[in-house]
């Protein structure tokens, strides 16, 4: 005998709220000239940026009409990273609304990939996911030039984390002109728990060269230009180079047994990264990065240890 089943009522869910996820790299400076402190309170620069794939993720949903900006951030070192107003990403919401005369009725979340405070953009990628994030929410269409000088008053290094590949930057390192390369390189990176301040590390830039450096050329790089045109590890590990090192190492003394570690363990180069105190360096492979890793974690010498490749994508959209 067929007994009739439980009547279902049709459950009323409402739809969720439109969101978007985007993913923007860190970087590392794989050569960073910089020359004497301008008017402007800014270093001239000459880099060759590259991203790597380690990512920020940064979801973005609209939120009810009057909320404003909300943000809330986990992932690897979290807690080290603001949930006001000062936190990039959420500068980055409200640069947008601004210009384009929007609402900023959203929800941030910030997901961490990249060590924070060290050198390597995470919250510059920040800043370039959210911008990317809230223009596909607010269907703003803003052309492209647009976004890039939104993101460049945001910081300089946020243009390069929403280009990403290899680039060479000039200005305040905003300028940016994509460089041919090939293949793919292997990093390493040793992070601290103790981030630097970026500004810190100019003003021991300033000191160490009493306001002297000479402006920074490009010129300089032609032997990096042409091993990532070669897809040349071997020569590129020899050609990088970073400004800024002797000013991080002078504030962090401690690094540079970080970088002799890396020698011993036969990287092909290795550097601070950007304004530090992330410690880069370039293995033959992915097994020899992880043989970096392991010494570096075996010796002390990083508190968090990140092997990954470059070069990564810029910012983009991964799900909506
Ligand atoms: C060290 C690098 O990461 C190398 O790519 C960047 O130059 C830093 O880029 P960023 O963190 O986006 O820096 P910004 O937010 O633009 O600037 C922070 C501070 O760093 C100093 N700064 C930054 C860039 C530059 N070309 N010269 C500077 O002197 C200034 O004191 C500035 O007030
Ligand atoms: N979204 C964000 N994520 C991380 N830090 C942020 C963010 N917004 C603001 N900050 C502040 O910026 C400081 C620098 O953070 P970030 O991780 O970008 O450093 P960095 O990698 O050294 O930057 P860069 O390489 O661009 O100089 C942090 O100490 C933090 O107080």
């Amino acid at each position: 005998m067929n007994r009739p089943g439980p009547t279902r009522t049709p459950r009323l869910t409402a739809a969720p709220p439109p969101s978007v996820r985007v993913r923007a790299p860190g970087k590392v400076n794989l050569s960073l000239r910089v020359g004497a402190l301008d008017v402007d309170g800014y270093h001239p620069l000459v880099s060759v940026f590259q991203a790597v794939a380690l990512f920020e993720e940064v979801t973005a949903t609209q939120a009810a009409a009057g909320s404003g900006v909300s943000l809330t951030v986990d992932g690897p070192q979290a807690e080290a990273v603001p949930l006001d107003r000062s936190n990039l990403a959420w500068k980055a919401a409200e640069l947008l609304a601004a210009h384009t005369g929007v609402e900023p009725d959203v929800a941030l979340h910030v997901r961490k990939g990249v060590p924070v405070a060290g050198g390597m953009a995470g919250g510059s990628a920040d800043a370039a996911a959210a911008l990317v994030a809230c223009d596909a929410l607010w269907e703003t269409g803003l052309p492209r030039p647009s976004l890039v000088e939104l993101a460049a008053a945001l910081g300089s290094d946020v243009p390069f984390c929403l280009l990403g590949h290899t680039a060479v930057g000039t200005g305040r390192g905003h300028l940016l002109t994509p460089a041919m390369t090939r293949g793919e390189f292997h990093w390493v990176f040793g992070a601290s728990a103790r981030g630097l301040s970026t500004p810190r590390v100019f003003g021991a830039f300033d000191e160490l060269t009493g306001g002297t450096a000479p402006p920074p050329e490009l010129d300089d790089d032609t032997a990096l230009m042409q091993a990532l045109r070669a897809g040349d590890p071997t020569a590129l590990g020899a050609a990088l180079h970073n400004d800024l090192q002797d000013a991080a190492l002078s504030l962090r003394p401690d690094l540079a047994r970080t970088l002799e570690i890396a020698q011993e363990a036969h990287a092909l180069g290795a550097i601070v990264s950007g304004s530090g105190p992330t410690v880069a360096a370039l293995a033959r492979s992915r097994q020899h990065a992880l043989a970096i890793a392991a010494t570096w974690t075996a010796e002390g010498a990083a508190d968090s240890v990140w092997t990954t490749t470059g070069p990564a994508a810029g910012a983009r959209v991964v799900a909506s």
